[in-house]
């Protein structure tokens, strides 16, 4: 069974909390929150007053995505806003083991993103300290952009690394995701789906979310 984040970045950001509220009716499990700082990736999104603004209007786990640079610095303001799940990206953190341990100290759950060309040797030292494995399938800073299929081979390998240490770990898979090729990341093992534009630009909501459902166990 996966559970479904809807990027936020794709909502209408003028009728935010409406659109959060389609998506909970719809079903899906986690927020994703993209957090974008405009050096690590070439665009600025928001930050934790906005998380923060949203806490208590939604009961869906806040999973926020720090596409920053220098994440360590900024952890605390997002577990204060609010964050259930931070993600930070490897490619971000030069004391990748550090800033887990860190993140975890307030109790919430940790993560780390990797981007299409950064190899699944970046965590595999650290993958027992992880809740969760970020697969970038599109390069990070943009919605809205076409998933890149070489990243179902290392969604497979990935899943093949963490089964061979016995490992719960989930593998969320993030970018360019829609009802249509959603069964080739849960066949490769990915269990947590961020969908953006599929799931806000589509006319209907619910029907879309139900949609990545059914296809993703096919
Ligand atoms: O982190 C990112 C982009 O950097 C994503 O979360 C996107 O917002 C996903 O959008 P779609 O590719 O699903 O439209
Ligand atoms: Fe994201």
């Amino acid at each position: 069974m996966v559970k479904i984040a809807p990027s936020i970045l794709s909502a209408d950001f003028s009728n935010l909390i409406a659109d959060i509220k389609k998506v909970e009716v719809a079903g899906c499990e986690l927020l994703h929150i993209d957090v974008m700082d405009g050096h690590f990736v070439p665009n600025i999104t928001l930050g934790p007053p906005i998380i923060k603004s949203l806490k208590g209007k939604t009961n869906m786990i806040f999973d926020v995505h720090l596409m920053i640079e220098n994440p360590d610095k900024y952890i605390k303001d997002f577990v204060e806003a609010g964050a259930d799940i931070i993600t930070v990206h490897s490619e971000a953190s030069v004391h990748l083991h550090r800033t887990i341990q860190y993140i975890k100290s307030f109790n919430v759950k940790a993560a780390v993103a990797l981007n299409p060309a950064t190899p699944l040797k970046d965590i595999e030292y650290i993958l027992d300290d992880l809740d969760m494995v970020l697969i970038m399938t599109v390069n990070p800073g943009f919605g809205g952009q076409d998933f890149i299929m070489s990243m179902v081979k290392k969604i497979a390998d990935l899943k093949r690394m963490i089964d061979s240490k016995n490992l719960k770990i989930d593998i969320q898979v993030d970018g360019g995701i829609k009802p249509s090729n959603v069964h080739l990341v849960a066949d490769a093992g990915a269990n947590v789906i961020v969908a953006g534009s599929a799931i806000f630009n589509s006319d209907n909501i619910e029907e879309t979310v139900k949609a990545i459902r059914t296809n993703a166990s096919k």
